[in-house]
């Protein structure tokens, strides 16, 4: 066995994001139970090894929506608003489900939704870490996802794989899973070229990497693709924590993954001194515009 892979055994905090397509049946876009309730048993198991978890969750604005009935022309009126409105909806119903769920293994969680002001305000930020230690002291389950009712562009982290790693980041976690609709990293997209190869392992994440993410393409649920996920590797090896992008078609891949097992793509931490957490999300969307 890898002996990198082998050491996934002894990661002791772990962020796990999951994106909204994965949330949702393809054809209907109501949310997968089974999926959702395999996860969750997952977390607590986790936990259970005494483990610090903490879950990325997506899916309010496409489940708001979907709790809305909503037109494609209401979504074209007042875009901005919509989609608040309908995250608003989406993240008491997620919140919910999860509650439930999670109620089942007696497990607590809690809701921190977060801008990117959380990161680039000092006190903000020294709150949010007191609270996420608190919390695991506690032994709680964290569930975190942006604060999209309030967020546009000027404060938006914009994408939950980014903001996975910034948390990732914020808490010293050793380990960010992705779980995505895709394996994990390839040459190139998949999707649209059929000799596209898949990457086992990232040691140093360099700019030929960087490319590979280019493609536009996506599920058309979610947001991002896989640029924001690079990002989100590159923020977490930064930071010292190894990130793995696995399929979330059986998400029982995470156990699998922290039992050593050879799934998705596993970027190697590789913790630079000089990166500025405050000063990356800062600069994050200038990066981004200019592409
Ligand atoms: N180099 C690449 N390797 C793998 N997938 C890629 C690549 N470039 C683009 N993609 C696309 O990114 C998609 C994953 O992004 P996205 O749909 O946003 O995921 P999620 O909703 O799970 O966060 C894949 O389904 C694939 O079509
Ligand atoms: N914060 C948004 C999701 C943003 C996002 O990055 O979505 P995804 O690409 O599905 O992980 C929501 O909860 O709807």
């Amino acid at each position: 066995m890898d002996t990198r892979r082998n050491l996934l055994k002894k990661k002791r905090r772990v962020v796990i994001k999951i994106g909204s397509s994965s949330l949702q049946h393809t054809e209907t876009g109501d949310m997968d139970y089974i999926r959702l309730e395999v996860l969750v048993r997952e977390l607590c198991n986790l936990k259970n090894q005494g483990k610090d978890v903490v879950l990325v969750s997506s899916g309010a604005i496409a489940q708001g929506k979907k709790a809305v009935h909503l037109t494609p022309e209401q979504l074209q009126e007042h875009p901005i608003a919509v989609k608040q409105a309908c995250a608003a909806v989406g993240q008491a119903r997620l919140m919910m489900t999860y509650q439930k769920i999670f109620a089942e293994y007696n497990q607590v969680t809690a809701q921190i939704l977060m801008t990117r002001q959380t990161i680039s305000n000092d006190i903000n930020r020294i709150n949010a870490q007191n609270t996420f230690e608190e919390l695991f002291r506690m032994g709680v389950i964290p569930i975190v996802n942006e604060n999209d009712t309030v967020a546009t562009h000027e404060i938006e982290i914009g994408d939950n794989d980014t903001l996975s790693a910034i948390v990732a980041s914020m808490i010293g976690a050793d380990l960010l899973i992705l779980l995505s609709d895709i394996d994990g990293l390839y040459t190139d997209d998949p999707r649209a070229n059929p000799d596209a190869e898949f990457i086992e392992t990232v040691e140093h994440l360099d700019e030929s990497f960087l490319r590979m993410g280019k493609s536009t393409t996506g599920s058309g649920v979610g947001t991002g693709g896989m640029s924001t996920k690079l990002t989100a590797a590159t923020i977490a090896t930064a930071s010292g924590a190894d990130m793995v992008i696995a399929n979330s078609k059986d998400v029982r891949i995470i156990h699998r993954i922290i039992d050593g097992e050879n799934y998705g793509t596993l970027f190697l931490a590789e913790k630079q001194d000089a990166f500025d957490l405050p000063d990356f999300v800062e600069n994050l969307h200038s990066c981004r515009e200019r592409g």
